[in-house]
């Protein structure tokens, strides 16, 4: 969370002319209310279906740039489906960054405990391998600004697509 998939995300698929979905996006749009509230009715478990579905979903088309909820990885489906059907990134970004970037948003459910910041260091460390397991593309550090990352991405898989 705050790592930028959905800002990084939707700028990419600007650049490379391609549709841009987000699965949080998607869920939201579904069920016609915010993710805070998909939290409370139905709980985390809950919302863990609904993510899965639109996962299993969104990796049948092609051609698009998605950006996922951070808690994808949970799930040992999303994480083969994502691998196998896209070229997956993962932007590692150390928790304090991340706290800097969230501490003011309520839209993140399991952020509002009374501290974020060791929440964010734990699922951090709990994750982290689930990532580096899913991604072929690891970005370390989120030290370059948004647009940075972008144009890194783009020449990484312009040299992706030549080698192909
Ligand atoms: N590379 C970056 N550098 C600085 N701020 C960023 C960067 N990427 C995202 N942000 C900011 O961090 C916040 C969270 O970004 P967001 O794209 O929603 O992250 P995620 O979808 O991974 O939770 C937003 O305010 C966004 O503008
Ligand atoms: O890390 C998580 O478990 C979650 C991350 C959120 O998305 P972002 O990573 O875009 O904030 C959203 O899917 C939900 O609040 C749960
Ligand atoms: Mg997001």
């Amino acid at each position: 969370m705050g790592a930028g998939k959905t800002t990084i995300g939707r700028q990419l698929a600007r650049r490379l002319g391609r549709p841009f979905f987000d699965s949080d996006h998607e869920i939201v749009e579904r069920t016609g209310v915010p993710i805070p509230t998909i939290f409370e009715i139905e709980g985390e478990d809950g919302f863990r279906r609904r993510e899965a579905q639109t996962i299993f979903e969104l990796t049948s088309v092609s051609g698009i740039v998605m950006a996922t909820g951070g808690g994808v990885v949970l799930d040992p489906e999303n994480r083969r489906r994502l691998r196998a059907t896209g070229w997956v990134v993962y932007l590692n970004v150390p928790p304090l960054m991340l706290y800097q970037r969230t501490r003011h948003d309520r839209n993140r459910p399991l952020l509002q405990v009374e501290d974020p910041l060791a929440r964010l260091e734990s699922l951090h460390e709990a994750r982290d391998p689930l990532y580096r397991e899913s991604a072929h593309l690891v970005v370390e550090g989120g030290q370059l600004v948004a647009s940075g990352v972008v144009q890194y991405l783009i020449r990484e898989f312009d040299q992706l697509c030549l080698e192909m």
